[in-house]
């Protein structure tokens, strides 16, 4: 099934995954790449923090540093990503696919009691992404997948750790719709990652469906 011929040049589609850690956004965006490219498409998968300079600075002092500090270094880590990477490959026709986005940057730093109207502004200027899926579960089930992977940070070392995550996650994806950014909320609890990302898929395909019509 070709769902857009990629020799069209248009502008590609910009696609940010988040949701608590262990919900399962790295294997999505994995079996998501995998299916559209599949479907004819050139795709680009990339993550928050990026692979940059910025990024690579966001990873080194995420367990030294805190607060308005962290939240303008993971913001300013987005807007270079942005530039350098993301919207040279959405220019070309690609799709680009992020593991974390401006969702991410809205909840993580509240952990260290950010004010959440602190965080939208930092992040006010970000490119708003085409599709921004949020992967939702309940805190025992990702903290079950987190336990069995281990956890990469502070943020997700403490017990409570899960539940608190759920629980910011659900006001920043109330703030970005009623900002007009195009939410796709996803149960997670007891679907295996292939059928998530299918369901993604399909969703971007009634893009494409609306584009050509
Ligand atoms: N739908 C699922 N059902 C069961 N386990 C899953 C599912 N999705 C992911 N996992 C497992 O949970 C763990 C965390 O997944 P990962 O993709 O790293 O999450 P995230 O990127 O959101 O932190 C991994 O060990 C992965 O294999
Ligand atoms: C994008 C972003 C990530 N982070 C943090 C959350 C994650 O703990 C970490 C990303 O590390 P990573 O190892 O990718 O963790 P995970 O697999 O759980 O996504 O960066 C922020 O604190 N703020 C942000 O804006």
């Amino acid at each position: 099934m070709n769902i857009r011929r990629s020799s069209d040049h248009h502008r590609g589609l910009f696609v940010s995954v988040d949701g608590p850690s262990g919900a399962g956004k790295s294997t999505i965006v994995h079996h998501l790449a995998q299916l559209l490219v599949a479907a004819g498409e050139y795709v680009h998968t990339t993550a928050e923090p990026s692979d940059g300079p910025i990024g690579a600075l966001c990873r080194e002092v995420t367990e030294s540093t805190t607060g308005h500090a962290l939240a303008c270094l993971y913001a300013a880590d987005r807007y270079h990503h942005l530039q350098a990477e993301v919207r040279p490959n959405l220019e070309v026709g690609r799709m680009v696919l992020s593991d974390r986005y401006i969702p991410s940057g809205l909840v993580m730093q509240r952990f260290d009691g950010v004010d959440p109207a602190f965080l939208w502004r930092v992040n006010a200027e970000a490119d708003r992404p085409d599709l921004a899926v949020i992967l939702e579960a309940a805190p025992e089930v990702i903290a079950e997948r987190l336990s069995e992977r281990g956890p990469h940070n502070r943020f997700q070392i403490s017990p409570g750790s899960s539940h608190a995550e759920v629980r910011f996650y659900r006001p920043a994806t109330e703030r970005l719709i009623q900002a007009g950014f195009d939410v796709l909320r996803v149960d997670v609890n007891h679907l295996p990652p292939e059928q998530s990302a299918a369901l993604i898929r399909d969703r971007l395909l009634t893009f494409f469906a609306s584009a050509a019509g």
